[in-house]
């Protein structure tokens, strides 16, 4: 039986309803999604994960070490780590060589989108126009990342290869989409102050990779369908957490042990945190990002009572509890971290609209309706700083 089902308000749109009492730590519902894809710099990078899944194929050492550049690093509780497997066991793509976890995801992406993609021995030629627009999309979309041009390149392999053009379209249609006002701001959020250019450039590096007005199958990525196809993914797309060193810190924290052991762990995993922050920035556990359908459709607030997990260390997201839910209640994901869910109602405001361009209209905002408006001195500096940071937030 469902937990969940829609429903339409006029505030918020369409979101979920808990059907039935959920206790904590209730998985409600789990999802493949549509389309994922892993970010471009962590590909770069030498980020090993599933091309398909996402799986990293690097175990928990192997990453921090990579991230770090500390190849002294020695990580204890190695159980703890998602990925045993050594890299031997997996299946490369007989003609371009790209990695998958199993067969399995191999079919999976020739059957979806890998046929029409494949470079074969073009991979690595950097005039490709296939190669040449991830090439741009880099430089246009520094770390940490927030979306993925390759969820587009995927999308138009999914249009050139589908048997069902119609349901495939009305997938891409059930999501929510904004005016046009709103996805200019989102433009300018993913790509910065030169979007519309960006926009453009991209668009023709497109238009050279697939020629669209030659393909009847791509008749929809126009210009203009293409700007919406980058808002559909600026407004629903997902962060997908599957770094494996993430995947450790939350298994050991999870540990039960004697307070010494916890104490030196605890201690080596802010040192490593400390060095990741100072080789690679703030350390982004995201792996790559994704559209759900149904999880999209999960609005915000800023007393969550779900939150979005990756228990297989795939794309896989398992959308659980984080507190018993009463029947009728809406089931909400936070769209912001745990800090930013810590401060004024008039910060969270200030964030969610900038960032997602919406008023929230959950109960803790309308609790604190009569809260002064004006953020305490602190608070203002802190927006400043924030501010310069803002392009780095994550979904
Ligand atoms: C990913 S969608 C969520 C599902 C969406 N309501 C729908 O109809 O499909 C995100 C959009 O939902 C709306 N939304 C989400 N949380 C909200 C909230 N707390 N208050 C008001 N609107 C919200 C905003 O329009 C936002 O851009």
């Amino acid at each position: 039986m469902s937990l969940v089902e829609v429903r339409t308000t006029s505030q918020k749109g369409r979101g979920l309803y808990a059907t039935a009492p959920i206790k904590e730590g209730t998985v409600l519902f789990e999802e493949t999604p549509l389309v994922s894809a892993q970010f471009s710099w962590n590909y770069t990078y030498g980020y090993l994960a599933c091309e398909y899944c996402l799986k990293p194929l690097e175990t928990a050492e192997t990453n921090v070490r990579r991230l770090t550049n500390d190849y002294s690093i020695s990580l204890p509780y190695r159980e703890c780590c998602p990925i045993q497997e050594q890299l031997g066991g997996h299946t490369k793509c007989p003609d371009c060589r790209e990695v998958y976890c199993s067969d399995e995801c191999l079919q999976n992406a020739v059957k979806l989108y890998h046929r029409a993609l494949c470079l074969g021995a073009e991979k690595g030629n950097a005039e490709h126009p296939t190669n040449a627009l991830v090439e741009f999309w880099k430089k246009t979309h520094y770390p940490p990342e927030t979306s993925s041009i390759q969820l587009v390149v995927k999308i138009i392999g999914m249009f050139k290869q589908s048997d069902d053009l119609a349901a495939l379209r009305a997938k891409f249609d059930d999501f929510v989409s904004q005016t046009m006002n709103e996805d200019l701001m989102i433009f300018h959020k993913m790509l910065g102050e030169n979007f519309s250019q960006q926009i453009d450039e991209l668009y023709e590096l497109i238009s050279r990779a697939f020629d669209p007005a030659g393909e009847e199958r791509l008749q929809w990525l126009t210009l203009s369908g293409f700007r919406s196809l980058l808002a559909l993914i600026g407004t629903n797309g997902q962060g997908i957490g599957t770094s494996s060193f993430a995947d450790w810190v939350r298994n050991v924290s999870e540990l039960d042990l004697p307070d010494n052991q916890r104490e030196s762990v605890d201690i080596l995993i802010d040192n490593l945190y400390n060095k990741l922050d100072e080789v690679v920035g703030s350390f982004l556990n995201n792996e790559g990002s994704a559209l759900y359908s149904y999880q999209s459709k999960v609005n915000h607030s800023c007393a969550p009572n779900v939150e979005c997990r990756f228990p297989n260390s795939n794309n896989v997201l398992a959308l659980t509890a984080t507190r018993d839910i009463k029947v009728g209640e809406e089931i909400c994901i936070s769209y912001l971290d745990e800090c930013a869910l810590e401060r004024s109602r008039h910060s969270r405001q200030k964030m969610l609209s900038e960032n997602y361009l919406f008023q929230c209209q959950c109960e803790k905002c309308e609790n604190q309706i009569n809260d002064p408006d004006e953020t305490s001195e602190d608070e203002d500096d802190e927006d400043e700083d924030e501010d310069n940071d803002m392009d780095d937030d994550s979904d």
